[in-house]
């Protein structure tokens, strides 16, 4: 009979009572902690990790995106912001892969345990909101689900004082090109505007990709990451209406029809239209 291999005969390190381990490092008993279920039901489980695990990637993303906005602010040389960018952007794919999973959770799987979520629902996720507006969509209206958690609401609040990585971009394209945008373009409490203006630059820019190399990349990885959200945004409601239909969802809102809603906002808008006039 063959004996099962011991990886500790070639060298591993097999005890850890005085030694960080996996489990120590990662703090898996905290993270393992973290699931209570509301219900008995079989599919709660599957629920419950798709929200955490798709939280734990908005964390990075908003990691990433800070960075890369602070390098933009800084000026220098955009590479590295870059490889951030492109990073958020397969983080956004993996959330899109990941639909997949969720979707094996039929209407019947659902209405198991519907009832005990409440009121909750993935519109009160203040780290959705906050990747929103460091992107620029600035719905301001959005804050007053966080008002029973103050220290929430003063990160979203500070957020808001801060420019969006959009804002950053136009700043970096106004200096490079000697455009100057008016004031609204800069708002910092409002979703952006498309402006003919800011058009116009972009435009430049695209019509002469070697001359402006680095706002032509820029330009690139924003709709790149953009296009990747608009996909999040359509596999969600397109998982929505096959598990719920148009029922109004637990956060109080039309469900379907405010989700199709959210698929028409256009956080980088300018660099979208300039595409039909080149
Ligand atoms: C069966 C699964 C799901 C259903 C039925 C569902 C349903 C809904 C509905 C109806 C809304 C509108 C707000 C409301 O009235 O409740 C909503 C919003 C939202 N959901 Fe989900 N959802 C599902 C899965 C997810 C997942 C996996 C995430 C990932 C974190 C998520 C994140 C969000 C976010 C961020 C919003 C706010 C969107 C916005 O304001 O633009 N949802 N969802
Ligand atoms: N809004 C969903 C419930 C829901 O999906 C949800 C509930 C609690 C935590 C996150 C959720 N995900 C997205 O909205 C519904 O109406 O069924």
């Amino acid at each position: 009979m063959s004996q099962a291999y011991d990886p500790s005969q070639e060298g591993a390190k097999m005890s850890y009572a005085k030694d960080m381990s996996y489990g120590d490092y990662l703090h898996m008993d905290a993270l393992l902690a973290t699931h209570h279920p509301q219900s008995d039901a079989h599919d709660e489980m599957l629920f419950i990790i798709q929200h955490q695990t798709s939280e734990l990637w908005m964390r990075l993303v908003l990691h990433e995106l800070r960075a890369a906005r602070n390098l933009l602010l800084a000026g220098g040389d955009f590479r590295p912001a870059f490889k951030m960018l492109t990073r958020v952007a397969r983080i956004f794919d993996q959330l899109n892969s990941a639909w997949d999973v969720l979707r094996t959770m039929t209407p019947s799987d659902y209405t198991t345990f519907r009832n005990a979520l409440g009121n909750s629902s993935g519109f009160q996720s203040h780290q959705y909101r906050l990747i929103e507006y460091m992107l620029g969509n600035r719905n301001t209206a959005m804050m007053k689900v966080h008002e029973h958690r103050p220290e929430l609401h003063a990160m979203l609040a500070a957020e808001l004082e801060q420019p969006s990585l959009y804002h950053v971009a136009l700043r970096a394209l106004a200096a490079k090109t000697g455009a100057s945008f008016a004031p609204e373009v800069y708002r910092m409490d409002n979703p952006h505007n498309a402006d003919a203006a800011v058009q116009a630059a972009w435009r430049q820019i695209y019509e002469d990709p070697a001359k402006y190399w680095d706002l032509y990349e820029l330009g690139e990885k924003l709709v790149d990451l953009e296009d990747y959200f608009r996909r999040w945004r359509f596999n969600h409601v397109t998982t929505v209406e096959r598990v719920i239909g148009f029922k109004r969802g637990t956060g109080g809102t039309s469900g379907v029809q405010y989700l199709r809603r959210m698929l028409e906002v256009e956080l980088f808008p300018e660099l979208w239209h300039l595409r039909g006039d080149l």
